[in-house]
């Protein structure tokens, strides 16, 4: 019944994803910033906000989540993001490639392939489309390495080979972490490198790399979503730079059917 406070409709309730992500700390940020004081942010997965996401979608009911690009949700729901206008998610971001202190010394060659990666979104958007669809990330990693050869090409392009040499790499379960991790994984045991993935929270991926326990991550979303973490741990860290720029966004996403829902500032009691 869209006549309701649109707080009513949902319960008064963001629907969240772990709650370790940047994401999740910003969205935080936006109710006291906002003033909305009667929400909550639920806490779940990405998994599980994509889950619920589908159910409400369906049903064509209400549901405010905790949204960014790239992500395979948007080419499936028809769904657009709230205007922010105290810019609390902060503007365009950029994902970057980190690696721990030292990696270059001890692994020059992963750590130049790790370097030169970089790809579009829509290079992303193909290899989350296709796990999304129920492939395995593995498998739609290496159709996609398969396929684009021409940029891999450019990614290894002055770069040791392998020789069985580990890299140990960490991501969180955000589809467009599952998608990079996947793909550099493939890329690296392609030139012979022995690869391990480890799947944590975005608190111990950190920790893990500023501690010298894993290597490398794909995912670290700057230079706002990951600010806290970043500045944090920075002393312990290399920024190899971005490995996706452009598109890259964060905030609150409604479906477009949500036609009375557009600003942060509607979601006021
Ligand atoms: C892929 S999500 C925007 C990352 C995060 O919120 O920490």
């Amino acid at each position: 019944d869209s006549s309701k406070a649109v707080g009513d409709q949902v319960d008064w309730q963001i629907t969240g994803i772990d709650p370790g992500a940047g994401i999740m700390q910003a969205t935080d940020r936006a109710i006291k910033e906002y003033g909305l004081d009667k929400w909550k942010l639920k806490q779940s997965s990405g998994a599980a906000m994509t889950a619920q996401l589908k159910r409400k979608y369906q049903q064509k009911d209400p549901i405010i989540i905790t949204g960014w690009t790239p992500h395979w949700m948007f080419q499936k729901f028809d769904l657009k993001f709230l205007k922010d206008p105290k810019n609390v998610y902060g503007d365009a971001e950029a994902i970057h490639t980190v690696t721990r202190k030292g990696f270059k010394q001890d692994n020059p060659g992963a750590a130049k392939i790790l370097d030169q990666f970089h790809w579009s979104q829509d290079d992303m958007g193909k290899v989350m489309l296709a796990t999304a669809d129920g492939k395995k990330p593995e498998e739609a990693a290496k159709e996609w390495v398969k396929k684009n050869q021409d940029k891999v090409k450019e990614w290894t392009k002055g770069a040791k080979k392998g020789n069985g040499k580990e890299v140990k790499i960490v991501y969180v379960a955000w589809d467009s972490a599952v998608a990079s991790t996947n793909v550099i994984k493939t890329v690296l045991e392609d030139m012979g490198y022995k690869v391990t993935l480890k799947q944590v929270e975005a608190g111990p991926a950190f920790a893990g790399l500023s501690d010298g326990s894993v290597d490398a991550i794909t995912c670290v979303w700057l230079p706002v979503t990951h600010k806290s973490y970043w500045d944090k741990y920075k002393s312990k860290l290399v920024d190899l730079g971005p490995n996706l720029k452009g598109g890259a966004k964060t905030g609150l996403v409604v479906p477009k059917y949500m036609k009375d829902v557009n600003s942060i500032e509607d979601l006021k009691a």
